[in-house]
């Protein structure tokens, strides 16, 4: 139960000076300083002496000397103040510390007609302090209602030539007693109320009813203590605690002295009793203010009834009431110097809180509860506390209030130009994306068209379908050309809308608002890669969707194709009238379809040439899935596609190249123990489609000496370059491009009969080929490379079909026919004689040396077979049969180069001379003249 010790709050109202007052002109005898001093008796305004019409220095001597007590107190109010003002003052804390639970106390003391009752109950116009209290009082009580409950009674006593009595029954004299609580009035009913009107009805009743009698000095002077008192019991709702307080307001009779009064009999007798009464009073306050233990309380019932205000459990205010009249010096006077005693005395205040019946159990469980909450609430204030030192102030930074009208404006401003944007991003890629796949139809037909005028069966079809492929193409062409102007029109808009939006990008980044715009900027450009990478996504499904249906037809085709020719090999077999060209060519198609590879050198050569073939013209089959050119701007491609296809589209134009990586398919061809073709494209400059390194050789014959006169037959082989041999070639890449996209086919056999046939169904490799032949170019050029045992060596060749002779093996043919340098074949064959599949491969460092070199010392893989040893030691035989008819050879290689020499003139060289060759013995040569129709 908190306890304080407090002391009495003093406080002095002067009143204005009444009309019986102003009629005696009396001097005022208090001067209020400021809210807390005033003087007493202080000095007039001094009027100038004069004597004989001399002023005068000396004072004079007829007058009394001022007091000119300066005193001060807890509040001074001057005749200005009103009740309200008061109120304010002294009363409205007082309330307070009631509904807190302490009972509190207000008199008013004074000589009559000072106003005590003024500033009590006041009047219509100006209510008292008692109406204003009481106002408060139930304002409070209405608030609280909802967390209390309270009970409210009154009562109204007043001590009349010491008897207590009950003015709001007007009945009495009631006794006083003391006990545990203090002075009792026995037999004092308290009126309960419920609102603060019945409780103002009661004290107008209790006005009605007190003692007032006419005074010289107060016409409507009280001649009794009036004692009002509320007694308020509040209980918690929630706790159940229970309050009982008590505000009492004394409304002392006057204190005047009788001669003022002038009173004579009764009046004298009710003087000499409220002196009496006040005289006590006065005594109390003395001891109390020198801190006296025993206080003669029970000198009156006044200050027994007072006990608890002056010295009790109660928080007291005490409004000292004077005249300002000269008149009512003694008096006034008087009141002041017990004010200031009064200001010395102390009370001790504490809560009346009753004790409850609350069970202790329910009390314990309470206060455990209230010590977690408490130690739950410093850990919390622990933890903020930690925050706060660990954050230091200065990065606590309150952000700036940001203008939403000006931020609006810029939004709308930057969703305009950005709608415009992808607009034209759309319009544009939808029409590139267009533009490009019928290019990629063009070229498909183009081969379709090429194809065409190989596979035909007697010609008659060849230039319908043909004229109708053609047609086609035409009508592609045109719709290209058609949609060029809309393409333009929508790319300048496209450059428009990226200015524009670069514009607004600066303008916002320089604004106020930039740190707000800025990610917002950043979302709208989200916004435009995630519709570009949409776009693309469709165009390479496109794509995709297309290539898909290519190779079903090239799949039909090739089954069928495969079908019948089996049926026919198998029907000129049994015919006997399958040669050895025939046999070649087929045996060089099953190798094709077996996807049989040459040798690739992976190099940084390699991949500069893969480069520059890829380095295409914007409308090639290759550039078909870059759409890069419709985003110039610095918005990127997406690097993933959703289908799980890498896409990597550079910004900046048609030479960004589209990758898709194929990753399984290389990695596959590489653990097969085949040379890694290509390897994963990882560089941005890398990222093409990966396309086959067709190695395109051709072969030229040439009559040399080798020594000792001996003249024969020498091939060297060539590989075309793209810039050094006209228009032709460019052809040829391009095209064999289109032909198997992950297909690398090396075209490596030696042998112009199959270099021809392959020409004819390659029309690229065709073009090169035949046109190098029949040009007769010179093998003695720079570039080419001479075919010694080097240059076979760079092929793979598998000698494999059992049915063979062998004899007729193209691997025996290939060398013999080759006519290579005799100690280095031997060498070779050597090798051979012990392998079934002899793969002679070149690396980077060797491919730089000399073919001498490199045949010295060929790396091999696959050694077994018995059946290929025994066609290689055939091969070895025959060859030494071969050398020791030299003279036969070199005629027999004379001729060929002759034969050569003049199909280059004819244009009819590659076949004939491969007649020549093969048929060595008349057996042959008469079988190969029945089967195609010559007669001797
Ligand atoms: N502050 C004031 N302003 C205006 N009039 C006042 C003021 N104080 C007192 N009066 C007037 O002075 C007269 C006397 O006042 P009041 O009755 O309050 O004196 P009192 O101290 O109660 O006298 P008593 O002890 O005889 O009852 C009343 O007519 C009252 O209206």
């Amino acid at each position: 139960m908190a306890t304080d010790s407090r002391k009495i709050r003093v406080a002095v109202r002067v009143r204005p000076f009444n009309a019986r007052e102003m009629e005696q002109n009396p001097r005022n005898i208090i001067k209020v300083l400021d809210r807390s001093t005033l003087m007493f008796d202080p000095d007039e305004d001094e009027d100038e002496f004069f004597f004989h019409g001399v002023k005068q220095t000396h004072r004079d001597i007829t007058k009394r000397v001022k007091k000119k007590l300066t005193m001060e107190y807890d509040d001074v109010f001057d005749n200005t103040a009103t009740n309200a003002d008061i109120y304010e003052v002294c009363m409205k804390p007082l309330v307070q510390s009631v509904m807190n639970g302490y009972n509190c106390s207000v008199f008013v003391y004074g000589a009559t007609g000072a106003g005590k009752t003024h500033t009590m109950l006041g009047n219509e116009h100006c209510p008292g302090i008692t109406f204003l209290t009481m106002k408060e009082l139930f304002r409070q009580i209405d608030s609280l209602s909802e967390t209390r409950k309270f009970d409210i009674g009154i009562s109204y006593l007043e001590v009349y030539n010491e008897l207590v009595m009950n003015l709001l029954t007007k009945s009495g004299p009631l006794k006083l007693r003391e006990d545990a609580n203090g002075v009792v009035v026995s037999g004092l009913v308290l009126k309960q109320i419920h609102n603060a009107t019945e409780l103002l009805d009661l004290l107008a009743l209790g006005n009605r009813n007190r003692t007032q009698h006419p005074t010289d000095a107060n016409a409507e002077s009280s001649r009794s203590h009036a004692i009002f008192q509320v007694h308020i019991r509040m209980v918690e709702k929630k706790t159940g605690q229970k309050r009982t307080v008590k505000l009492s307001m004394i409304d002392l009779a006057g204190s005047e002295r009788a001669a003022s009064t002038k009173g004579l009999g009764l009046r004298f007798k009710e003087g000499a009793n409220i002196n009496k009464s006040l005289l006590a009073l006065g005594n109390c306050i003395n001891k109390l203010a020198d801190g006296l233990k025993h206080i003669p309380y029970r000198d009156s019932n006044l200050t027994r009834i007072l006990k608890d205000s002056l010295g009790g459990n109660c928080q007291t205010v005490m409004i000292a009431n004077i005249s300002p009249s000269s008149l009512t010096y003694d008096d006034t006077y008087n009141t002041l110097k017990y004010a200031s005693r009064a200001k010395k005395i102390r009370t001790t205040v504490r809560q009346n809180i009753v004790p409850s019946n609350v069970p202790k159990e329910f009390l314990v469980k309470k206060v455990n509860e209230q010590a977690e909450e408490i130690e739950r609430l410093k850990a919390q204030l622990a933890q903020l506390e930690e925050l706060r030192k660990a954050q230091p102030l200065t990065n606590v930074t309150t952000p700036p209030a940001v203008d939403e009208v000006l931020l609006n404006t810029w939004i709308s401003r930057i969703d305009s130009c950005y709608a415009s944007l992808l607009q034209a991003v759309q319009h544009s890629i939808a029409l590139k994306s267009k533009e490009k796949l019928l290019n990629m139809r063009v070229k498909l037909k183009e081969q379709a068209e090429q194809i065409a005028r190989i596979v035909t069966l007697d010609g008659s079809q060849t230039n319908v379908d043909i004229a109708k492929i053609e047609a086609s193409i035409d009508r592609c062409g045109k719709q290209v050309a058609s949609q060029q102007g809309e393409k333009n029109r929508w790319l300048e808009r496209l450059q428009q809308a990226q200015r524009n939006r670069n514009t607004i990008r600066q303008e916002a980044l320089q604004s106020d608002l930039s740190s707000v715009l800025k990610g917002y900027l950043s979302g709208k450009d989200a916004e435009i890669a995630a519709a570009k990478a949409a776009l693309s996504k469709d165009h390479v499904l496109q794509i995709s969707f297309t290539y898909s249906q290519e190779n079903k037809l090239w799949h039909n085709i090739m089954e069928l194709s495969g079908e019948i020719i089996q049926n026919n090999y198998l029907l000129l077999r049994s015919m006997d009238r399958v040669d050895n060209v025939v046999l070649e060519k087929l045996k060089r198609l099953v190798k094709l379809n077996h996807r049989q590879r040459g040798v690739t050198f992976v190099d940084d050569e390699y991949q500069q040439e893969l480069r520059d073939e890829t380095n295409l013209t914007d409308n090639s089959i290759d550039d078909i899935a870059n759409l890069s050119d419709c985003s110039e701007d610095a918005v990127d491609f997406p690097t993933t596609a959703a289908n799980g296809t890498t896409v990597s589209l550079d910004v900046g134009g048609g030479n960004k190249r589209t990758k898709i990586a194929e990753e399984s398919e290389s990695e596959a061809e590489n653990e097969s123990g085949r040379p890694a073709l290509f390897k994963s494209v990882d560089s941005a400059d890398r990222s093409v489609f990966k396309k086959p390194k067709i190695v395109s050789r051709t072969l030229s014959f040439k009559a040399t000496t080798v020594g000792a006169g001996i003249t024969r037959a020498t091939m060297s082989r060539r590989t075309p370059t793209k810039t050094g041999h006209g228009g032709s070639m460019k052809t040829t890449t391009t095209s064999q491009r289109l032909k198997a996209p992950r297909l690398v086919v090396t075209d490596t056999m030696p042998g112009s009969s199959i270099g021809s046939a392959a020409s004819k169904q390659l029309p690229g490799a065709s073009g090169s080929s035949s046109s190098h032949l029949e040009k007769g170019e010179d093998t003695s050029d720079t570039s080419d490379e001479h075919i010694g045992v080097g240059n076979i060596a760079n092929s793979t060749f598998d000698i494999g079909s059992s049915k063979d002779d062998d004899t007729d093996s193209p691997f025996s043919n290939v060398l013999v026919e080759s006519n290579v340098d005799p100690q280095v074949l031997d060498k070779v064959l050597r090798r051979a004689s012990m392998k079934n599949k002899m793969t002679l491969s070149v690396t980077k460092e060797n491919r730089k040396k000399s073919p001498k070199r490199i045949g010295k010392s060929p790396r091999s893989i696959n050694r077994s077979g018995s059946r290929a040893n025994a066609s290689a030691t055939s091969v070895i035989n025959r060859y030494h049969m071969m050398k020791g008819k030299a003279g036969g050879f070199a005629s027999g290689s004379s001729s060929s180069s002759s034969s050569s020499s003049t199909a280059k003139a004819t244009g009819k060289a590659t076949v004939t001379r491969f007649a020549n060759n093969n048929l060595e013995n008349d057996s042959d040569r008469n079988r190969h003249n029945r089967l195609m129709g010559i007669k001797k």
